[in-house]
């Protein structure tokens, strides 16, 4: 099979810079431990408006670098530059997350759920109200603003975290796994609804991902880490047409940038 050779990701050409990782590493240090290298040689450049897959195996420092992004940790070496350049940027304000398990309060509502990080930021809540309710739509929610945790299936759960992540209209998404804890055919339904989220929604997100086909399907363009040492081993384009269908996944295009990757992963 021949390798793809990607240019730059169809939605974002031209689109000004919103995440710059250089030369980017970190390091973890415990008391009575040796030092743990987390990740190394994180370099990427993310357009503003790109859906970036971030796959690797477990503890290649995937999480790690979320959390770089999120500016929960600083980075030990390189330059890190988040926000379009000559635009405020705000890590609390400008950053929504998305977990591997949706964390939703169970004593509240589906529209208090979502409200929450507008509560927390202090905004006005009557536009956040009219606001929550446009994105429970938009993730396909309508009807179930009222209902409790409890009453929703697992992919409807995290629908509603990607609602509350999109309420305060950050400028970064940054998903953890957020389908990997569905089943495989919620799981194949939620890809599709995110693809449809993020083209009507404009946000640039970073995914993490354990699943090759996943990170290719999704992504703009993908970042591959790889363990022992934790490295950024490759990032590209991925030069397939959106919107993306599940049939996308026969396309020998599909197979080029899935294989480029389990090569990198040494999983030929
Ligand atoms: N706070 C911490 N202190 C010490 N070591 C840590 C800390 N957080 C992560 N690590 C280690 O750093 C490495 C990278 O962790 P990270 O969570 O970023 O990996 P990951 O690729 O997200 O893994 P997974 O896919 O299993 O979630 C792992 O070996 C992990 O054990």
């Amino acid at each position: 099979m021949t390798e793809a050779q990607p240019t730059a990701g169809p939605p974002t050409d031209g689109a000004p810079p919103m995440i710059r990782l250089e030369g980017v590493s970190k390091t973890y240090r415990s008391r009575g431990q040796p030092a743990h290298i987390a990740v190394s040689e994180v370099d990427m450049v993310v357009e503003k408006g790109a859906l970036v897959s971030l796959v690797g195996p477990s503890g290649c420092g995937k999480t790690t670098v979320l959390k770089i992004l999120a500016d929960l940790h600083d980075a030990d070496e390189g330059v890190v530059e988040i926000g379009v350049p000559g635009e405020a940027f705000a890590p609390g304000r400008d950053v929504g997350m998305v977990f591997q398990q949706a964390l939703l309060l169970k004593w509240r509502r589906v529209l208090d759920n979502v409200l929450l990080p507008a509560e927390i930021l202090g905004l006005p809540m009557r536009e956040a109200r009219d606001r929550a309710r446009h994105l429970i739509n938009m993730v396909g929610l309508e009807g179930a603003e009222a209902k409790y945790p409890y009453e929703l299936s697992g992919g409807m759960q995290q629908r509603v975290a990607i609602a509350r992540s999109l309420v305060h209209d950050p400028k970064l998404v940054l998903m953890d796994e957020p389908f990997g804890a569905l089943d495989a055919l919620t799981r194949e339904k939620m890809n599709l609804e995110l693809l449809r989220i993020w083209e009507e929604s404009r946000k640039t997100i970073v995914f993490v991902t354990h699943s090759i086909q996943e990170a290719v399907f999704l992504g703009s363009h993908c970042a591959v880490l790889t363990a022992g040492p934790a490295r950024m081993a490759d990032y590209f384009a991925i030069d397939l047409p959106y919107p993306r269908k599940l049939a996308v996944k026969q396309d020998p295009a599909f197979g080029a940038y899935t294989a480029r990757i389990y090569r990198l992963l040494g999983m030929e």
